[in-house]
């Protein structure tokens, strides 16, 4: 028998009034698999991830974590149930320093999303600050480990955000557009990192428009188009399947060139 994956959508659909924005989308992300969720603007891919992590719910379809019905839990609880994210703009705590917002991700871990509005001034200072510490330098991320957060570059913002979601180690991280921002030496060394975490077993849901990250970071995409499936397979696949070039990969070879 087929392992078991540890993510899976089938029939997943949303409406927002009346317009039907992700439509019937199923795929499996095998356990220590990163999945690559590609496609043009608008197509549905930050919603597919508000859906999985309980932003909103789903109108049809199902949606399961290591076997387990998520459908219907609370975003709270999908969190507890292994599952963390960073977002499309910058969501860290920008007074609270680098170590203190990786703290907040650890603290996630036991306690659920609502662990990231509680304040930190309890949290045990030691071990939990030595971990972060250890995550962030892992990182690659050459900073003050006390620095404010708003006193940071974007680049380096970014990253923390990655690394504050994966100190609630997750069974499934989920980013999306963690490159977007970042220039060419960040994002090969963001890639670098993504690769290491996925090899140490962290399965991996990217969204992502830079196809050179994607192709450096996943081993398999699902495209979207119309809130569809279109296409899943590997990026060299995408990149030959004549629907996929029409409706996203032929554009962002013509804006390439
Ligand atoms: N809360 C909402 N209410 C109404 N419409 C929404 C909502 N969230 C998303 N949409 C619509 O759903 C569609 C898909 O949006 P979504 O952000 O999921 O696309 P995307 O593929 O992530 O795009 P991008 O690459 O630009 O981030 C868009 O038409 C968007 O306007």
């Amino acid at each position: 028998m087929p392992a078991e994956p540890l993510l899976a959508l089938s029939g997943v659909t949303k409406a927002f009034g009346g317009l039907t924005v992700v439509q019937d989308v199923g795929f499996d992300l095998p356990r220590g698999g990163r999945l690559g969720l590609i496609g043009p603007n608008g197509a549905g891919k930050t919603t597919v991830f508000n859906l999985i992590s309980g932003v909103y719910p789903i109108d049809a379809g199902e949606i399961r974590l290591d076997g387990q019905p998520i459908s219907r839990l609370p975003p709270r609880a999908r969190v507890r149930a292994g599952i963390a994210r960073s977002f499309q703009n910058i969501r860290l705590m920008p007074h609270l320093s680098a170590v203190e917002n990786v703290m907040l991700g650890q603290h996630a871990r036991a306690a659920g999303l609502g662990a990231l509005l509680t304040p930190i001034a309890w949290m045990p200072r030691g071990r939990w600050r030595r971990e972060a510490e250890e995550l962030l330098a892992a990182a690659g991320l050459d900073i003050d480990p006390g620095e404010v957060v708003a006193n940071l570059p974007y680049g380096i913002r970014k990253k923390i955000e990655v690394v504050r979601a994966l100190a609630a180690r997750p069974k499934l991280l989920m980013l999306d557009e963690p490159a977007a921002g970042l220039n060419p030496a960040e994002t090969a060394e963001l890639a670098r990192f993504l690769r290491e975490i996925a090899a140490a077993g962290t399965t991996l849901l990217v969204v992502e428009h830079d196809m050179g990250f994607v192709n450096e970071v996943c081993d398999r995409v699902v495209v979207l188009n119309f809130g569809r499936k279109i296409f899943e397979g590997s990026m060299a696949g995408a990149r030959a399947d004549t629907t996929v070039r029409e409706a996203y990969l032929g554009a962002e070879a013509a804006d390439a060139a």
